[in-house]
């Protein structure tokens, strides 16, 4: 038997209708929460039960349905359920159309209001001040390390890390111009232009390169000048409107950056979380070998060290530290009682769930 094309597709419209019908079920009953949670002043966004829901439905079966565009998917359901509870604000590092705009609208979704901030500082004070529930900033790159600004930054704040989010990051090159003679100069943030090295001095050898404040401010150069090209992400070449001149331009095809998710809530425990602490340590032999030791005696896994001056003393260092686990797990509570004894400082930055690290794409 032959298929009817307008059959099949009175099929999806009555599927498509089914689906609004339940997504109408669904934001009622959430308004219904929202209600329950402003009667009894409890806090509006649960991480930790939106970690729950995501983990189940990622476990549903839907072969031939792609399990990442259910997550994604529902990762917007949730956004726009809890917009109904309460209006929530997140600033992010911008201008818009920036890796930070896009890493805050996959993991918050596109309902709630996103703001952009112009440094990391302003979004830590759009948080600290109640203007924003949270801030996304940019952290560290798998090409090129940490955001030493951001680091410094946490340091004086009293913020917490609630989250991280890992995006893949594929630089194109952005131009008016319509072919490699005709670009003469290559604007873009100094990480970003870093991270296309290779591609620069293969591809436009005889063109020079300009750092600015950010790949947005970048493009506005690009769109002014057609001898000049930015190095941005696919998102702003949308947003402005301006021709992509090649894709997937970073040196390492596998560049990801990771980002903070801060502000005052607490996420709760989930099925896989994170820890990081933040210590001083004594200035004497061994001092950091013995924490290191401690960790290990305590079976926890440490996946990220890092150092920073402390900005009190000269060659004086603080150090900050992630470790596999939550810090109501007994093993961190047990560390992190024999921390306070050894180190002159400890803070703990915050637990919050684990990101898989994505695939490359
Ligand atoms: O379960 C809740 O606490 C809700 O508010 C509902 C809901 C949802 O849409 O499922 C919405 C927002 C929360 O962040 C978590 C879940």
């Amino acid at each position: 038997m032959t298929e009817d094309l307008g059959n099949l597709r009175n099929s999806i419209d009555e599927i498509d209708t089914r689906i609004v019908g339940l997504l109408r079920d669904r934001a009622a009953i959430a308004a219904r929460v929202g209600d329950y949670k402003k009667a009894r002043a409890l806090p509006f966004h649960v991480v930790s039960r939106e970690r729950e829901i995501l983990d189940r439905i990622t476990e549903l079966e839907s072969a031939p349905f792609p399990k990442e565009s259910i997550r994604t998917i529902f990762r917007e359901i949730l956004s726009a359920c809890l917009s109904l509870e309460e209006p929530v604000v997140i600033s992010y590092m911008g201008p818009p159309a920036t890796y930070t705009h896009q890493a805050a609208l996959k993991h918050f979704g596109h309902s709630l209001k996103h703001v952009p901030a112009a440094t990391v500082r302003e979004v830590f004070r759009a948080v600290e001040s109640g203007e924003a529930l949270y801030g996304v900033v940019p952290i560290e790159n798998s090409t090129e390390g940490m955001v030493n600004n951001t680091l410094d930054t946490l340091v004086e704040s009293d913020l917490r890390i609630c989250g991280e989010i890992i995006l893949p990051i594929h630089h194109c090159l952005l131009t008016r111009a319509t072919s490699a003679k005709e670009i003469r100069t290559v604007y873009a943030h100094p990480q970003a232009l870093a991270q296309c090295r290779i591609y620069l001095s293969n591809a436009l050898p005889d063109a020079s390169t300009g750092e600015t404040t950010s790949n947005t401010k970048a493009v506005e150069m690009a769109l002014e000048d057609p001898h000049s090209a930015a190095i941005a992400g696919e998102m702003a070449a949308e947003v402005y409107n301006i021709p992509i001149f090649s894709r997937h331009i970073e040196d390492f095809p596998d560049n990801q950056t990771r980002f903070l998710v801060i502000g005052t809530i607490d996420p709760g425990k989930t099925r896989k979380d994170q820890t990081s602490i933040m210590v001083s340590i004594l200035d004497r032999v061994g001092a950091l070998s013995e924490i290191l030791s401690l960790i290990a005696t305590e079976g926890i896994n440490l996946t990220r060290l890092e150092s920073r001056p402390s900005r009190k003393k000269a060659w004086d260092y603080i150090f900050f530290m992630d470790i596999e686990g939550h810090q109501a797990d007994e093993n961190i509570r047990q560390l992190l009682t024999k921390l306070q004894t050894l180190c002159p400082y400890v803070r703990i930055l915050g637990s919050y769930p684990l990101q898989d690290k994505p695939s490359q794409t």
